[in-house]
């Protein structure tokens, strides 16, 4: 894939990117393209390099080579901070909730300004997910798919136009989980892009109109989940090599 192929219409390219890690090579020039207003999945089996990319893409991984465009401007190399503002946020695998700050000021802290509008556009956003009634409980009391929760809604106090999501339902209950999705289908509607890292199939096809598979750090398939669920590579990946049929 050449750089030209990056056009207006995405909001984040990746070019060859790679990174190692004394001898295991992570990533091994990864080429992605994620449309502006899409939800784009991102999965591979266990240790295919997910994270690892989200952390290069985030600035928070600084050892990569290759490039990295988001909205039409290099990012690679550059410091999360950075990029943070510029507009790009993640979530992690695990929560990071402050647990000794309530569940307001958790929110309150990632508002640009505290003022008056930082504070309504928190008590709305907790509203929205049924967790207004803990604005004043402090983080380590909630249960964790809250902490998840809380955590997903302090990235959207910046507004970003694109957000990483590693794994949001992971350990958060069925209901919980429902209203993550729709919550993420809401802001999708409204114009944030989404790239997200989810183990659930039924997910990923229910959300992503496009979709890339990691495996040993390299994307070995991208499209629909209509085309990629079928693909030869992407079965192997998931299954292990195909075996010899049976000999009488
Ligand atoms: N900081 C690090 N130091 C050394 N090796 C690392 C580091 N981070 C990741 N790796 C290695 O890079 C490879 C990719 O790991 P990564 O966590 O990105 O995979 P993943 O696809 O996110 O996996 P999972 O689905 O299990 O979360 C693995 O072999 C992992 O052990």
């Amino acid at each position: 894939m050449t750089e030209s192929a990056c056009s207006t219409d995405h909001i984040l390219c990746t070019w060859g990117v790679a990174r190692e890690f004394g001898g295991v090579q992570a990533l091994r020039g990864v080429d992605l393209h994620v449309t502006r207003g899409s939800i784009t999945g991102l999965i591979g089996p266990n240790g295919s390099g997910k994270t690892t990319l989200f952390q290069v893409i985030s600035g928070m991984d600084r050892g990569a080579t290759g490039s990295i465009s988001f909205d039409g401007e290099p990012i690679l190399g550059r410091r999360p901070s950075q990029i943070y503002q510029r507009g790009l946020a993640r979530t992690f695998q695990l929560s990071r909730v402050f647990p000794e700050l309530t569940v307001l000021e958790n929110l309150v802290v990632a508002g640009s300004r505290h003022d008056r509008s930082v504070r309504e556009r928190a008590l709305g956003l907790l509203e929205r997910v049924r967790l207004r009634d803990y604005a004043g409980a402090r983080g380590k009391n909630l249960s964790y798919g809250q902490q998840k929760l809380v955590e997903f809604l302090r990235v959207l106090m910046s507004d970003p136009a694109l957000i990483l999501l590693d794994e949001p339902a992971a350990g958060v209950n069925p209901t919980l989980r429902q209203t993550l999705w729709d919550m993420v289908r809401h802001l999708n509607g409204l114009g944030t892009t989404f790239l997200v890292i989810e183990h659930n199939m039924e997910v990923i096809a229910d959300l992503c109109s496009s979709v890339y598979v990691l495996s040993e750090g390299e994307i070995i398939a991208h499209g629909d989940f209509a085309a990629i669920r079928n693909d030869e590579r992407v079965l192997e990946a998931y299954f292990g090599k195909k075996r010899k049929p049976a000999t009488a």
